[in-house]
């Protein structure tokens, strides 16, 4: 399969963080609380802060997705998909959870 736009094919994800990595990641850190760890200031910060930080990476999805490169867009997803995960993790959910609702 190829994901279109980005060039980017299953043996090029062999050696980036996939959804499931960060998931694992985030979710450690949640637990062992590492100094200056953002994960753990924005966990902190509650639900109704991350889900502040998801309607703003959102909007610059739309902005990135308009108006700038296919590369910028794609940073700009990444960053979504961070905060999504932040907010699973605020609320115990776990990707099997979301999974299957798709
Ligand atoms: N992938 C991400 C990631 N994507 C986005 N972000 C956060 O989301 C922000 C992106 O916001 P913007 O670019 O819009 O910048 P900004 O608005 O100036 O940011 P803020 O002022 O709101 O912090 C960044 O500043 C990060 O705080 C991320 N923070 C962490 N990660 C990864 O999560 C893992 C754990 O990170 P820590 O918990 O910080 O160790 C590491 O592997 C990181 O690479």
């Amino acid at each position: 399969m190829t994901v279109r736009g980005a060039g980017v094919t299953p043996s090029t994800l062999d050696h980036v963080k996939t959804f499931d990595d960060l998931f694992a990641e985030l979710s450690e850190k949640a637990v062992s609380r590492p100094e200056g760890s953002g994960t753990v200031a924005e966990l902190d910060a509650g639900v109704h802060a991350i889900g502040k930080k998801i309607v703003e990476e959102a909007a610059e999805v739309w902005m990135a997705a308009e108006f700038q490169s296919n590369d910028e867009a794609a940073e700009e997803i990444s960053q979504l998909i961070y905060h999504l995960q932040v907010m699973m993790i605020a609320k115990g959910l776990s990707p099997a959870d979301v999974y299957r609702h798709l």
